[in-house]
């Protein structure tokens, strides 16, 4: 059932979400909130359920129970509508996300970011970031239309945003680790998602772009909300938010990194491992 009670500025509402498989609760009765324009942290133990957790919300797994909404203040304009398939809407404009498949999630307004880029390597920055930006139009006009300059604009911001307005025109090959990590959330950002979902972006990093890549996250939480999943903890404190530690499908703690560092649950089951 949905909470009458949901605060006004939540954007992705999850209540009592449970998934087996087999028996095995990989969530177990999972409940939080995320806000419009927030930079959340995940981080938890091997197997405590954050890629199901991200596989429910992006509509790749279905929840056994549980309600998994999203934009729960807006949307209700009848111009909107057009983007839900159809499907109907719950109290307060909310969507309910379990009714939706991966590719209409991401329509819907929510990217995802796996741990591993899939930038094309033959293909320069600026090229990747065009076919991404491509990528919101009919195959049609793909192939038959030119960047419009609006779409070079929005290329050019997002090359600044991403801090390779340098290396434009280099191929994804030429570029370090990181600098593809930053390449690939350009390119979701070209579909101008109100939730990204990231995972381990700092894995593999040098300490330089580890810390410039929590600046990143940092600034493009001003205008949009990030779930970040992660390990590295150096990165975490950078990323200067609120922490939610999953253990066996639930939330164990949440809070600032240093309450829950102080967690003895949290210690036991993950930090002091
Ligand atoms: N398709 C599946 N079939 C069976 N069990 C699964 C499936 N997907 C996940 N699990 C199990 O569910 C639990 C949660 O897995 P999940 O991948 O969500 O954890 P995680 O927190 O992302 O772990 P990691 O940090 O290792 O990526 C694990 O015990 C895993 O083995």
């Amino acid at each position: 059932m949905v909470d009458k009670h949901i605060p006004d500025d939540t954007l992705l509402y999850l209540n009592n979400v449970t998934v087996s498989f087999d028996g095995f609760k990989a969530l177990n009765n999972l409940s939080f909130l995320i806000n419009n324009r927030e930079l959340r942290a995940i981080i938890g133990p091997n197997g405590a359920g954050k890629s199901t957790m991200m596989d429910v919300i992006t509509g790749k797994t279905r929840p056994d129970t549980g309600d998994v909404l999203f934009n729960m203040s807006k949307i209700a304009s009848p111009g909107e509508t057009k983007n839900l398939f159809g499907r109907s809407r719950l109290n307060k404009g909310s969507i309910d996300l379990t009714q939706y498949d991966e590719a209409e999630v991401a329509n819907l307004g929510i990217g995802r970011k796996f741990q591993k880029p899939s930038v094309i390597e033959s293909l320069t920055v600026w090229e990747n970031l065009e076919l991404a930006l491509k990528g919101r139009r009919s195959p049609f006009e793909s192939m038959f239309k030119g960047l419009s300059s609006t779409g070079s604009k929005k290329i050019d911001e997002t090359l600044e945003k991403i801090r390779l307005k340098d290396r434009r025109d280099l191929t994804g090959a030429s570029l370090s680790h990181g600098q593809k990590q930053w390449l690939e959330i350009g390119m979701l950002l070209l579909q101008d998602p109100k939730l990204l979902l990231i995972d381990e972006p700092a894995a593999g990093m040098t300490d330089e772009e580890t810390f410039r890549t929590a600046d990143l996250l940092r600034e493009l939480s001003e205008e949009r909300s990030l779930v970040v999943v992660e390990h590295d903890m150096a990165f975490i404190k950078a990323l200067n938010c609120k922490v939610m530690v999953l253990h066996e499908g639930s939330v164990l703690a949440e809070g600032s990194l240093d309450h829950v560092q102080q967690d003895q649950q949290v210690i036991d089951v993950y930090l002091g491992r």
